[in-house]
């Protein structure tokens, strides 16, 4: 794609001296692979400047994670660039799809991602269509359609396989249906964008340091069911959401059965479901 001067003007010194102090909270872990289940990361807020420094440094003990998010005086806001990051939004060129989007108030938000080199984000979704444009650096992107929920052990938005790169041996013993998931997969060089629809399950890895910009935008039939204090496009729908805590109070009143019923109010539950396909 055409991405603008960014795509050879966003060097480490280029956005350091840009950029400068500007503080911003980032992912750091001392392992690669993100995980959420046992928290192996902590948030830090840093100057800018020595976050892209530290994140570009292969030889750093930690690795660094930039997921850009706006905020105002009550807290965390909608992330855009050109709000976040005043000094350097004018280099990257939207797509032009962007301003129709605008034009019928269904863009979101554009989030600035910069990782270290062998930095992994879990597989999880978004409930907004998004498209993801790597800058500098190549990202493997592997997708999983929502027909393979079944095999991706998931809880809430993401999976519990931090590493989807697993031996055969670990994944069959560990967590075996994911032998059936069919994993979509790519490289994302750069000025290489990649449209990446909502509900489909993605997982990132950078094969080396890597910035990206993604673009987060509404689906006009569901509209007014985005639930009001999303600020990062991964927050479900809200009659899905009233949904899911329904099931959560359904599994409640079943827990004081004993096993036989419950087990047998689980399948009943089940089939009810399954008759809706
Ligand atoms: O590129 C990344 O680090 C993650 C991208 C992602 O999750 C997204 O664009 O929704
Ligand atoms: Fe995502």
């Amino acid at each position: 794609m055409d991405i603008g001067p960014a795509v050879n003007k966003w060097t480490v010194d280029y956005l350091s001296n840009a950029m400068g102090g500007t503080p911003v909270k980032v992912h750091v872990s001392k392992e690669a692979k993100l995980d959420f289940l046992s928290k192996n990361f902590t948030y830090k807020t840093m100057p800018f400047n020595k976050f892209i420094e530290q994140c570009a440094d292969c030889k750093s003990d930690d690795f660094l994670y930039l997921r850009s998010i706006g905020d105002d005086k009550r807290g965390r806001d909608i992330s855009h660039i050109s709000k976040q990051f005043p000094q350097i939004a004018n280099d990257f060129k939207f797509p032009s799809f962007v301003s129709l989007l605008s034009e019928k108030d269904l863009y979101f938000s554009s989030v600035l991602r910069v990782a270290s080199k062998e930095l992994n984000l879990w597989t999880h979704y978004d409930i907004m269509d998004n498209i993801l444009i790597n800058v500098r650096g190549s990202k493997r992107v592997t997708l999983f359609s929502p027909e393979d929920i079944p095999y991706l052990y998931v809880v809430g938005d993401k999976s519990k396989i931090t590493n989807i790169d697993e031996s055969e041996d670990y994944i069959r013993e560990h967590f075996p249906l994911f032998l059936k998931a069919t994993k979509y997969e790519c490289t994302l060089d750069e000025g290489d964008g990649l449209f990446i629809p909502s509900l489909w399950f993605h997982n990132v890895l950078s094969l080396n340091f890597t910035i990206s910009v993604n673009i987060f935008w509404k689906d006009e039939d569901v509209h007014e069911f985005y639930d009001k204090n999303d600020v990062y496009g991964n927050k479900d729908l809200i009659p899905a959401s009233n949904a899911f805590a329904n099931i959560d109070k359904a599994l409640k009143h079943l827990n004081s059965l004993p096993e036989k019923y419950k087990h047998f109010y689980y399948k009943m539950m089940i089939n009810k479901i399954e008759q809706k396909f």
